[in-house]
């Protein structure tokens, strides 16, 4: 039986080499792979799923508007796949999820998503969520806090480095906007930044 697998992880650990490394496996033994990432995020060009080892592989991109079981059927006419890939997980509504589970249960081919599981405040993103509801297999990725435990969450920031606490949960970005943090460094930080915006508003007024 074909399995739908969930690989999480904070940002940094290495969710996108992975996923490339295992299109690579697939195809050296004569094997079709298609992958999928989120349109909205373009960090590494629009349909491009970047790493940060300069690894790099184009891919179709899933939005709100795509038919997940739709669009793999399509291409099933065209060729064989034997295996789905799909990046930045997180951004997959519970829907797309759903059609995944058809791909791996309806068609028999083994789907691999790789994201988040939780946002800069903490929460679960909706493609997450799903996913850790409908997955046969979870599977964490490591990433590591600057104390050297594993970071488990994603602590937003600023231009000067400050935490932010509030926002929209969509904000695309890299290094330059995210921390991979210990759940105990995460909350202090969060904590100062929340503090450090109610200081703001209360001097605002
Ligand atoms: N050539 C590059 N140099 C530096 N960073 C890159 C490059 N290409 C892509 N990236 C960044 O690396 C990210 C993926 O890195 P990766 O190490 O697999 O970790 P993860 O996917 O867990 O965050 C991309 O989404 C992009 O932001
Ligand atoms: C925590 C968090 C992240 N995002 C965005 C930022 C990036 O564009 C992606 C994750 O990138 P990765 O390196 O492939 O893991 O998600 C967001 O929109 N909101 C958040 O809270
Ligand atoms: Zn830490």
């Amino acid at each position: 039986m074909a399995k739908l697998y969930f690989y999480y992880a904070a940002m940094n650990a290495g969710k996108s080499t992975t996923l490339l490394q295992a299109d690579f496996n697939y195809r050296e033994r004569g094997m079709e792979t298609m992958l999928w990432t989120a349109k909205l995020d373009e960090r590494s060009g629009a349909g491009v799923i970047g790493s940060r080892i300069a690894l790099s592989a184009p891919a179709h991109t899933f939005d709100e508007s795509v038919d997940l079981f739709m669009s793999i059927g399509e291409e099933l006419r065209r060729r064989d796949v034997d295996c789905i890939l799909v990046d930045e997980a997180q951004f997959l509504t519970q829907r797309h999820v759903l059609e995944l589970c058809e791909v791996s249960d309806a068609l028999g081919i083994p789907v691999l998503c790789y994201g988040l599981r939780t946002d800069f405040q903490g929460k679960l993103f909706p493609g997450s969520a799903a996913l850790l509801a409908l997955a046969d297999s979870l599977v964490e990725l490591k990433a590591v806090c600057e104390c050297g435990r594993k970071a488990t969450m994603n602590l937003r920031v600023d231009k000067e480095g400050h935490a932010v606490a509030a926002g929209a949960q969509t904000e695309i970005g890299g290094n330059d906007r995210y921390i991979a943090l210990c759940r105990k460094h995460f909350f202090e930080r969060l904590r100062e930044g929340e503090a450090r915006q109610l200081s703001l508003g209360l001097a605002r007024r």
